[in-house]
């Protein structure tokens, strides 16, 4: 391509993304980004960009990460013994402490230092900052698909949103900053609970008003029975997938998130494979889309 043609697509693809700019500028977009696509640093800095551009666009960004894999490798570290029921870590209370340390230190501090590398200001918290989020402990679980005989799983100090308080999301954003979120939030009885990523964003999505929930992941979204990939799915289609043992593991938590949050009113949820440099950028601002969109019909 001549430079001129190659000046005249970057221009063309600013053009195309005029609108969203347009339409979305002011609205909240949620953004969870999971352990496992953290894996790739090059990934992680393109993440940080787009999460840099929406801002400078005039839209919210409020991040939200994960980190299942590496608390999994700080507990191997320990020696302490981890499971997991429907994509759930079974959670004790040195798990907790582990999990706080891993999310809210760590892998917090790395995200914020990515976003601040990109030319952003990230403010790093957890659900206990401000007052953001009351944890309450999840019911027990049984085990998988097909496990309504066992007996079910007390899950220790796994929590979900109670409440929810947007006032210090609200006021960062207002300030120009980037909230940027660690799965944690106390209880009313002043104990630590480890929340599972998609569910804390999902929450956070409902309570914004978010316009877009976006799941980053290692998959490219959600895929059928043969492999191929599902690109838009609704409630209704989702339960069929479940009923059928499609969606197991970590998938379960995320596309449940995915129906809560566009039930509560987020125009559409995305499942994305965080590991595609600027998926998320390609997903909202083209039209060359990826991934799987979950809508309420
Ligand atoms: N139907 C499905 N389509 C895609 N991935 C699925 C499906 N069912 C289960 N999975 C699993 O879900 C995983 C994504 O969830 P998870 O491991 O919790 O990721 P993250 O750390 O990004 O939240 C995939 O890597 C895949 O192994
Ligand atoms: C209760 C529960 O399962 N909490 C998760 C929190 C981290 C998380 O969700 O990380 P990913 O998004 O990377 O999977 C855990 O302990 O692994």
């Amino acid at each position: 391509m001549s430079e001129d043609r190659q000046m005249l697509a970057k221009a063309e693809t600013l053009i195309e993304a005029l609108p969203y700019f347009q339409r979305y500028a002011g609205r909240s977009f949620v953004v969870k980004y999971g352990g496992h696509a953290m894996g790739n640093p090059e990934a992680a800095q393109d993440f940080a960009e787009d999460i840099v551009l929406l801002k400078a666009v005039g839209i919210n960004p409020v991040v939200v990460h994960g980190g299942g894999p590496q608390i999994g490798a700080m507990l191997e570290r320990l020696g302490v013994e981890t499971s997991f029921v429907d994509g759930l870590r079974v959670t004790d209370k040195r798990t907790a402490e582990v999990a706080e340390m891993v999310l809210s230190g760590s892998i917090n501090k790395e995200l914020v230092g990515w976003i601040a590398q990109a030319g952003g200001k990230a403010i790093g918290i957890s659900g206990k900052d401000g007052g953001l989020v009351t944890a309450r402990k999840v019911a027990r679980r049984s085990r998988g698909v097909g496990g309504g005989n066992a007996e079910p799983v007390d899950l220790g100090f796994v929590g979900e949103p109670a409440t929810v308080d947007t006032a210090i999301l609200e006021t960062a954003s207002r300030a120009g900053m980037i909230p940027v979120v660690a799965p944690i939030g106390a209880g009313e009885d002043g104990a630590t609970y480890n929340i599972n990523a998609d569910t804390m964003a999902g929450a956070l999505a409902a309570a914004l008003g978010a316009a877009r929930l976006f799941l980053l992941t290692d998959v490219a979204g959600v895929l059928n029975g043969e492999g191929e990939l599902l690109t838009d799915l609704t409630p209704v289609d989702i339960a069929r997938l479940e009923t059928e043992g499609a969606i197991t593991g970590g998938m379960i938590p995320k596309l449940q998130t995915c129906v809560d949050a566009v039930e509560a009113g987020c125009e559409a949820a995305v499942i994305l494979d965080g590991r595609v440099p600027h998926a998320m950028l390609l997903e909202f601002f083209t039209s060359r889309g990826a991934g799987t969109l979950v809508s309420a019909s």
